[in-house]
């Protein structure tokens, strides 16, 4: 990426904090922004479109995706595999677009040495209480996916600081404009 390219940001931050609820109002606002849409072994959830939402592929093709040099950056999370697809960013990167991964820690830190001039944002919620409270009304992971998620919460919460921005969703559109300040 050369300073006149795209600018790729990367968005992580615990499940449940409100990633997918704030990337979406942004991109509403910002129709020209491209969303690097991730391949995934985990099943759909009611309502999720292949192809726009994630691409939903068994662990075989998610391998072969691997081998292949497919994925930009890959890990596992709670239990499945998640990844983004390379070609897409490079070229949207390359087109001047503002190009946004939302992915877990191992993966912003895979981006951090592949992509170091990447923006790196981190979403945190008010409280651990208020983040098991949202995965819960969310009402979309069985127990044992909720529990792995909360866990996994710990360890990303500790690794806050490790990103260049921190952003506390409390109130959504409190949140909106702190990523529109850094990325727009
Ligand atoms: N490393 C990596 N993480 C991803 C990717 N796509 C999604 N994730 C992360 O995987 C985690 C689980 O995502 P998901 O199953 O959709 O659950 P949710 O975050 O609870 O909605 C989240 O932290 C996502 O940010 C990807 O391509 N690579
Ligand atoms: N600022 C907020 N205040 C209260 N609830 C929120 C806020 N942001 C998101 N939520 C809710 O929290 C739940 C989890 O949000 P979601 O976007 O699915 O999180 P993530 O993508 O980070 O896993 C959803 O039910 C969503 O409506």
């Amino acid at each position: 990426m050369s300073t006149t390219s795209g600018k790729l940001v990367v968005i992580t931050g615990p499940s449940g904090v409100g990633k997918g609820t704030l990337l979406r109002k942004f991109l509403a606002k910002y129709p020209d922004t491209y969303f690097s849409v991730s391949a995934t072994t985990r099943a759909p959830r009611p309502g999720e479109i292949d192809g726009q939402d994630y691409y939903f592929v068994s662990t075989e093709k998610f391998q072969a995706m691997i081998q292949a040099n497919e994925l930009l950056e890959w890990a596992e999370f709670a239990g499945n595999f998640y990844g983004t697809p390379r070609d897409p960013v490079v070229t949207q990167v390359a087109a001047s677009r503002l190009v946004i991964l939302e992915i877990e820690l191992a993966g912003a830190r895979q981006v951090r040495t592949t992509y170091p001039q990447a923006c790196q944002i981190f979403i945190a919620p008010p409280s651990l209480a208020e983040l098991e409270r949202r995965i819960r009304l969310r009402g979309q992971d069985s127990e044992p996916a909720i529990s792995r998620r909360l866990e996994r919460a710990k360890i990303e919460l500790e690794a806050a600081h490790e990103f260049d921005y921190q952003i506390i969703n409390e109130d959504l559109d409190v949140a909106l404009r702190g990523l529109e300040g850094i990325v727009c």
